[in-house]
């Protein structure tokens, strides 16, 4: 506790440290009154835990006009005077300092770039990180690693055995180059000690020249490629071992029913560890996380080894989820692993051939052509569950709409003019949103809005058509989490008119020239989104080049729920249908609806 005497020492210590902190402060600050219409002084304290030996020593840390009750200054070596300033700012005993300016413009232009500004009402924001907000749990690391799959098979991920020859190739190839200049591929960098031109010209003469950073670009992507297919045999080739292992030691036992288990294992070991040049703790070390890379394929199967992400090395040494519900758990996703990683990377079952598996493929055309089920039955051909309600069912999966020229004589319907002269001065392709420009080419586009969809290349979008349980027919699942503001994909289909009773999105760029996308021959995954009287994503229009366009936009999905929106009211009124979204919100899922 502060005793009184010390409480008035303090007291006018404060008072006089205000007094002179601020008038320094206010002295720096002078440009405020230039700045700020109606500057407000604001001003913090706090106390902290301190000795309270009444010196009044009073500092001013370095960071602001601050006064603190300290230990008196002490002469000890520099070093060490510098040890105690830290101590000492740690151990100040009361405080008050000017509260620094929010720096607005910083956030507004973080904001700008990462997020589409959409008037409030109808665009659904990026959360608040709140205090009072009930913190989410951290996901399970068999539920991250499950992620880490599915983001590897849409990623950047190529598997492509080639490319380690490739990799070989174009290795010597820069090799050869960093010794001679001139012809060839340019060299990428040159070693301080560089043989050929001596110390001190460690720079590439051809660095910094487009040709030389499109070959360097090309190079880096075929060897990451490259390694990224090693990292994958290797974690094949290791869960086999553990089979082959498994084998001989029943082999021994087999040949040698003298010895016990336990011998035959260890018989097993050290010729391993023999053949390996590595002691038994080593081998035993390493042969437990291997172990784990054939439990999760045993589990999951091969696919889910080779495209497994960082994660899968934690998992199985830390083993913190493998129980035989979480192996349960895993093997439902073994088919669903199998139709994206055969659709999206056909050669991928190239690289089970040095395990002696047959690199057959088993699902084949696009990814959307295949209805999963959650408990991990075998995935069915999209047309086998339309079959019964169109005996000529037929969808042809794409990614950009198409105009139907009868409706509409090849003039998009979606175009739509700047909306103001300043805007069309400032560009015909300027975003009504970010105001920034827009352009197909990565190198001049400045719109961010929705970079998944537009201004640069458009992945796979990390979804899969899955069999609804209840009588919904087929839905679409999210395989990884969406955060709320991000775009999930386009609407896109047929830009027609005058389609009635069947499934058609209705827009209008103009008032006076309404438009229908119809989805029911060909569109994408928008396709399979269900009606929810409490959705999770939402459309929304979005102005790319000119043409208006409709995007599915998340407002906030967990990874492994059926991403769903409101089809509202206009679609339900008047039709045959009850909603089956099992809301208790549900609006229209009785005789009373609307
Ligand atoms: C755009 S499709 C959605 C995908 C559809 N479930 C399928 O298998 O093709 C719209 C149709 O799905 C069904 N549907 C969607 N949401 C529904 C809901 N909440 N309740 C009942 N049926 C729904 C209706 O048959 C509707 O005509």
């Amino acid at each position: 506790m502060v005793s009184p005497d010390n409480t008035n020492c303090l007291g006018s210590s404060v008072s006089r440290a205000i007094l002179e902190q601020l008038t320094e402060a206010l002295q720096r600050a002078s440009c405020i009154d230039h700045q700020l219409a109606r500057p407000v002084l604001r001003i913090e304290a706090f106390i902290q835990d301190g000795d309270d030996t009444g010196d009044d020593g009073g500092r001013i840390i370095p960071n602001g006009p601050t006064i603190v009750h300290s230990p008196s200054p002490n002469t000890t070596p520099e070093p060490e005077r510098e040890c105690d300033a830290v101590l000492t700012r740690r151990r100040s005993l009361a405080a008050l300092r000017l509260r620094p300016q929010p720096s607005t413009v910083l956030d507004d232009a973080i904001d700008s770039h990462r997020r589409m500004q959409i008037a409030e009402h109808n665009f659904p924001k990026r959360a608040k990180t709140q205090a009072d907000v009930v913190p989410i749990p951290d996901s399970s690391s068999l539920d991250k690693f499950i992620t880490g799959v599915w983001e590897n098979i849409h990623g950047g991920v190529h598997l492509e055995p080639q490319s380690l020859v490739e990799q070989l190739q174009l290795t010597a190839a820069a090799a050869v180059h960093t010794l001679t200049e001139g012809d060839g591929p340019p060299s990428l960098t040159r070693s301080a000690n560089d043989p050929v031109r001596g110390p001190g010209r460690s720079q590439n003469a051809a660095a910094g020249n487009p040709d030389s950073f499109s070959w360097s670009n090309v190079f880096c992507r075929k060897v990451t490629q490259a390694s990224r297919t090693c990292r994958s045999i290797e974690v094949i080739v290791q869960a086999h071992w553990v089979e082959q292992f498994d084998a001989y030691v029943d082999f021994l036992a087999a040949t040698n029913p003298n010895m016990s288990l336990t011998k035959c294992r260890k018989a097993a070991l050290m010729g391993a560890c023999r053949d390996f040049e590595w002691s038994e703790k080593e081998l035993r070390n390493k042969m437990a996380v291997w172990r784990g890379y054939k439990q999760i394929k045993d589990a999951a199967g091969w696919a889910a080894l080779v495209f497994a992400g960082m994660g899968l090395y934690r998992l199985c040494k830390y083993r913190t989820d493998f129980n035989t519900k979480s192996m349960e758990r895993l093997s439902a996703f073994r088919r669903r692993i199998e139709v994206a990683a055969d659709t999206l990377h056909p050669s991928w079952r190239q690289l089970l051939a040095l395990v002696g598996e047959i690199p057959e493929r088993r699902f084949t055309g696009h990814p959307h052509d295949w209805v999963v089920f959650p408990d991990g039955s075998d995935p069915v051909p999209l047309h086998s569950t339309y079959i019964k309600y169109d005996p000529c069912f037929s969808f042809q999966h794409m990614d950009e709409s198409t105009i139907d020229s009868r409706a509409w004589d090849n003039n998009d319907p979606r175009w739509i003019p700047p909306p103001s002269a300043a805007l069309s001065l400032a560009g015909a392709n300027t975003c009504r949103a970010c105001a920034q420009s827009q352009s197909d080419d990565p190198k001049l586009n400045s719109c961010f809005c929705f970079p998944s969809l537009f201004g640069g290349l458009r992945p796979p979008c990390p979804v899969q058509v899955f069999r609804t349980p209840d009588g919904r027919n087929n839905g679409l699942q999210a395989l990884v989490g969406f955060e709320r503001g991000a775009a999930i994909g386009e609407f896109v289909g047929l830009v027609t008119r005058g389609i009635e009773d069947l499934d058609v999105m209705e827009s209008a760029a103009v008032s006076h020239r309404p438009y229908q996308i119809w989805q029911g021959r060909q569109g994408n995954f928008t396709r399979f989104v269900n009606h929810s009287c409490k959705p999770n994503a939402q459309y929304q229009h979005f102005v790319w080049l000119g043409i208006q366009r409709v995007v599915l936009v998340s407002k906030g999905i967990d990874a492994g729920t059926e991403i769903t929106v409101d089809y509202s009211e206009s679609y339900w009124r008047g039709l045959d249908k009850r909603c089956l979204c099992g809301e208790g919100c549900c609006r229209y899922n009785g005789d009373d609806r609307p």
